[in-house]
């Protein structure tokens, strides 16, 4: 039997609203209602690949919260600490789409379920047997007090022995940049890996160069630098040496949710300690292959179909 690892990740979820067509979303006459969230993007990523992925989170007792629930339990999801909570609307996310798959994004997150959440339903219990923690800078901004429950979770992992990893997730119309600033600074010293996008790495440091890339790693011993650069590939950052792998080349449809797919690509090739140029093809592979399906999470990849796409195998379908 293959070794089996857990991941851990608290995040607020979103019915998504992908357009029926590209252009301002002004013109956009339809809409397909999806799921996404992009703690629950990586939680639904990890599970298609194999891993034992727990995702604790609170949702509106509505329809559209029961649909998510639904959708992420169908997708092997330990949902054991999700529950339901009154009066707080799940929340929406309209998107654009433009012809190159890039897009903005329309929040309606206002009274978001998760602000229910409390450090102090956390518990030890919930990290049981868990490999490995991920937060997001998304949980991080939807409410300043979720930095105290972020900072409760990677006590706790800590005093366990339990690796974490962070993405930034910067978004900036959820909070200003110096409110993010403070906030990743608090638990940069918690974080084992960081998987960061190369815009973000330069707003976070406000510099673009190599050398702050490197101090950060270095000040706050973080074991692993990931940085991702979209179509042109990515690198890490290991024990003084920069490793770094080209993108794969795909025809984007919708570019949302490649990067929760490549953390989940990337934390899969480290829980199975794959070498590092193989663990950022096996990342690269997931994220392109999310870009080429409409939906922050339907292109995220099984196992199988990830070491077939990398490693260019034709497969007969029919
Ligand atoms: O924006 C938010 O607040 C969300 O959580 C919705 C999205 O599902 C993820 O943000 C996708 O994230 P990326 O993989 O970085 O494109």
């Amino acid at each position: 039997m293959p070794p089996s690892f857990s991941v851990f990740t608290i995040g607020d979820a979103l019915i998504t609203f992908n357009p029926s067509q590209t252009g301002p979303m002004r013109y956009v006459p339809q809409f397909e209602r999806k799921v996404g969230g992009a703690e629950l993007n990586f939680a639904i990523g990890c599970s298609r690949l194999g891993l034992r992925s727990k995702w604790v989170s609170r949702l509106g007792k509505d329809e559209f919260g029961r649909y998510i629930y639904n959708f992420v339990r169908g997708e092997g999801v330990n949902t054991e600490d999700v529950h339901f909570v009154e009066g707080y609307p799940t929340s929406l996310n309209f998107k654009e789409i433009r012809e190159d798959g890039s897009g903005k994004t329309f929040y309606y997150r206002y009274q978001s379920p998760i602000l229910t959440l409390a450090p102090n339903d956390i518990t030890e219990e919930m990290l049981e047997g868990i490999n490995l923690v991920h937060i997001t800078g998304v949980f991080l901004a939807v409410d300043p007090k979720n930095l105290e429950i972020a900072k409760r979770v990677l006590e706790i992992a800590k005093q366990k022995h339990i690796t974490v990893s962070m993405d930034p997730n910067i978004r900036l119309k959820l909070w200003t940049i110096e409110e993010a600033r403070k906030a990743y600074f608090e638990l940069f010293p918690y974080v084992d890996i960081l998987l960061t996008g190369l815009d973000e790495i330069k707003l976070i440091l406000d510099s673009s160069s190599e050398e702050d890339f490197v101090n950060l790693a270095k000040r706050y011993n973080i074991d692993q630098l990931v940085i991702k650069d979209g179509a042109n590939g990515s690198r890490v950052y290991y024990r003084g040496i920069w490793f770094q792998k080209e993108a794969f080349a795909v025809k984007p449809v919708d570019t949302v949710g490649a990067g929760d797919g490549f953390d989940a690509g990337y934390i899969y090739g480290y829980l199975h300690d794959l070498h590092m140029e193989e663990r950022l093809a096996f990342a690269n592979g997931v994220g392109a292959l999310v870009t080429t399906v409409s939906g922050d999470n339907e292109g995220l990849p099984y196992l199988e179909e990830v070491w077939s796409f990398i490693r260019n195998e034709a497969v007969i379908e029919r």
